[in-house]
């Protein structure tokens, strides 16, 4: 296919110098199908393009012509915040034209009235769903949606949003939906009434193969989808490969269906580094700055350190942000040669490899315990397609690890020469769907039946099993005073209201409120507890041990009785743990305590606090909602505590911005316990954090008291 110049594009001068300063000289074949196809002159497009394909760049084109030709506001949807802060940083660039570029996410009791100046703005496919809701004056203005990773939709957790989105942007404005793996890309352009770019290119050439034991003790063999094949030698098969593939100077990504496979395999392979040659002195640097990090856990730390001293690393969401940060950027600078990690990093941070090792083709099923399901050939495709570094490779190597010869075929023909899943609905569970219908009546004018009816219509519901869920839905909100019917009209009650502003599921609202109205006073475990029992409650894996001590160490009533439901029994009790989790976090047991005590990392501690921090702020106001004003004054109390984990005398100290748990307990332990107190003792606060650190406390905290 003839390649579009930059030098020809019917843009503006300046955009073309960005281009060329990125060292893009002209567009690579799936962008110059996208923009013969309308990209610049405003058309929706869906693409569906492998990764590394240049769906990013396309992105940048539609949303910069979009604003320059025809003003408005462009909203770039990602699943992830981490690939939120990704994109923002690419697109600071459209600063130079002007354009100004926002970035939102988290809080989502806001209407970002600051965002009224911006022009692009990068936000979750949630965050936008609650700025609808919210109706601010300037979400009206936004009339160009990028749908960023849609094959997100298939996701059972984040899917409903993502579809919920498309349903109403393409209502909006024009809309460019990008992804590397949708099957049914035909009903679903037909779906977004848009055109379709759909093709295999890619800027580095994929060899997928299948990895087996060979005949003899130590030789593995690598099957290509071609039929050729290749050797490897070494102590397992996964070892074998990897050293092979550094040997040559390459890097390796191995994706295991666990944590603890994937640290174990980190270790394995760390144990034949030793030949390896390695950048000794910028490992070194790397494995210190893994010890400075704040957020980590000392055993974390103390694992990655040994592991990256050796080249090796590895990554999951039980690690924290700090931590995953370095490890990332090692590897992106070719210092660290092999990162083991769980497929939740294919999905979201964009880090090839020459050679991508998937360890397994079975996971763990999240709501049968112990049961193990096939993966998705989606996932299959997200995590070899990591493999390529353009600029660096000429070719890309995915190799599937199975055991046997006779699994060989299986998994060629399963997900080798195999297609991805269509894309289906998610909106068919009760939550998805009386959230989508909260989320229309919140964010439309003037909702009757009918705009409801046209709204189900245009998913991608089966239309029967939308009528059905329709009515039922319709009886539960009004039942649930959510929403009142005024004539033909259905709006929002003032519950209804503030649950759709907090973002809270349908079922977690009315857990709280039912809980609320119907006990008096309880334990703070009882609210914690109550919180994490919800649809929106935090998520923390609980051994067959844990589950039979957590019920003897419970010392106060709590508010909702034990299930009789085996399956339910679980859940229970796992939101028994977070409650017990986030009680020790405001009595300050310290953090590595807490790790260790519930087996748990420091990502995974940082995820439960943000969410229980939202769902006190959330039980805050549903019990001022309903006027429960016992209520209300624990909840405020829990909330004020759960962000920083103190006990309630470091309430005031902790408002002042760069005070954490730590440093509010040093000041008070010395008698300063109050932000004025802070700014009659500078001395003794500069004594106590050190110059630098407490000269920049004592200004924060001058701030904080104007
Ligand atoms: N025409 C081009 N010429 C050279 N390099 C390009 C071109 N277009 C994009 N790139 C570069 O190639 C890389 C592709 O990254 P990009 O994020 O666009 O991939 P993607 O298609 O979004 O992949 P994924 O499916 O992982 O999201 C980027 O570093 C980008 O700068
Ligand atoms: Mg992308």
């Amino acid at each position: 296919m003839m390649c579009i110049n930059v030098d020809s594009l019917p843009i503006n001068e300046k955009i073309k110098d960005i281009l060329k300063k990125r060292g893009i000289q002209k567009l690579n074949p799936p962008q110059t199908e996208a923009v013969q196809k309308g990209l610049l002159d405003d058309k929706p497009l869906l693409i569906v393009s492998p990764t590394a394909s240049g769906k990013t760049l396309m992105a940048e084109l539609g949303m910069v012509s979009h604003l320059i030709n025809k003003g408005g506001k462009a909203v770039y949807a990602t699943p992830l915040r981490a690939l939120t802060n990704e994109k923002y940083v690419t697109f600071k660039d459209w600063e130079q034209l002007g354009l100004k570029v926002a970035m939102t996410s988290g809080d989502y009791d806001t209407d970002d009235y600051w965002l009224k100046d911006y022009d692009i703005i990068v936000a979750t496919y949630e965050k936008l769903d609650s700025l609808w809701r919210h109706n601010s004056p300037w979400i009206k203005e936004v009339d160009y949606f990028v749908l960023d990773e849609f094959h997100y939709m298939n996701d059972p957790e984040r899917g409903p949003v993502v579809e919920s989105v498309a349903v109403r942007a393409k209502r909006k404005g024009t809309i460019l939906a990008l992804s590397a793996t949708i099957g049914n890309y035909k009903q679903i352009a037909e779906w977004l009434k848009a055109d379709v770019v759909a093709t295999n290119w890619r800027p580095v050439p994929l060899k997928e193969g299948v990895l087996y034991a060979g005949n003899k003790k130590k030789d593995f063999v690598v099957m290509y989808k071609d039929g050729t094949s290749r050797k490897v030698y070494g102590e397992c098969p996964i070892v074998a490969f990897t050293l092979d593939v550094i040997s040559k100077d390459g890097q390796v990504l191995v994706f295991r269906s666990s944590r603890k496979y994937a640290e174990a395999t980190a270790v394995k392979i760390s144990q034949f580094m030793n030949f390896v040659k390695l950048n000794d002195k910028k490992l070194h640097e790397v494995a210190e700055s893994i010890k400075e990090v704040e957020d980590g856990g000392s055993n974390e730390k103390e694992a990655l350190y040994n592991l990256i001293l050796k080249g090796v690393a590895y990554h999951h969401a039980g690690l924290s942000k700090g931590l995953r940060d370095i490890i990332e950027n090692a590897f992106r600078d070719r210092i660290i040669k092999v990162i083991v990690a769980t497929p939740t990093l294919a999905a979201g941070v964009n880090l090839p490899a020459r050679a991508v090792v998937i360890g397994d083709i079975h996971r763990f099923n999240r709501k049968v315990i112990g049961f193990t399901e096939y993966i998705p050939v989606m996932e299959y495709k997200q995590m070899s397609g990591r493999a390529g570094r353009p600029g660096f490779d000429e070719y890309g190597e995915s190799v599937v690890v199975v055991r046997t010869k006779s699994e060989v075929d299986k998994v060629m023909q399963r997900y080798l020469n195999s297609d991805v899943e269509p894309l289906e609905s998610k909106l068919g569970s009760e939550s998805a769907f009386y959230s989508f219908i909260l989320s229309i009546i919140s964010s439309e004018e003037d909702v009757t039946e009918r705009t409801l009816t046209e709204y189900i219509q245009d998913t991608l519901l089966p239309k029967e099993l939308a009528k059905k869920y329709f009515k039922q839905a319709l009886n539960w909100l009004l039942d649930n005073e959510f929403i009142a019917q005024e004539g033909e009209y259905l709006t929002l009650t003032k519950f209804g209201r503030r649950i759709s502003d907090l973002y809270l599921n349908t079922f977690t609202a009315v857990t709280i409120k039912d809980v609320l109205t119907r006990n008096g006073k309880g334990c703070e475990l009882a609210y914690f507890h109550m919180l994490a029992y919800t649809p929106d409650g935090p998520l923390v894996s609980i051994t067959k041990a844990e589950e039979d001590v957590l019920l003897d160490e419970l010392d106060c009533e709590l508010f909702i009785e034990e299930p009789y439901d085996e399956y339910e029994l679980s859940n229970y009790l796992s939101s028994l743990k977070v409650a017990f989790i986030m009680r020790d976090w405001i009595e300050e047991v310290d953090e590595d305590t807490i790790l260790g005590r519930y087996g748990i990392g420091s990502g995974d501690l940082r995820a439960i606090v943000d969410t229980m921090d939202w769902l006190t702020y959330s039980g805050f106001h549903v019990a001022s909602v309903l006027g429960l004003e016992e209520h209300k004054e624990v909840l405020e109390k829990l909330h004020m505590r759960v962000k920083d984990g103190v006990k309630e005398e470091l309430i005031p100290l902790v408002k002042v911005p760069g005070i954490g748990r730590v440093r509010a307990r040093l000041l008070y332990s010395h008698g300063i316990k109050t932000p004025e107190e802070i700014i009659m003792n500078p001395e003794k606060v500069k004594q106590l954090l050190g110059p630098k650190l407490g000269e920049k406390i004592v200004r924060e905290a001058a701030r904080a008291i104007t």
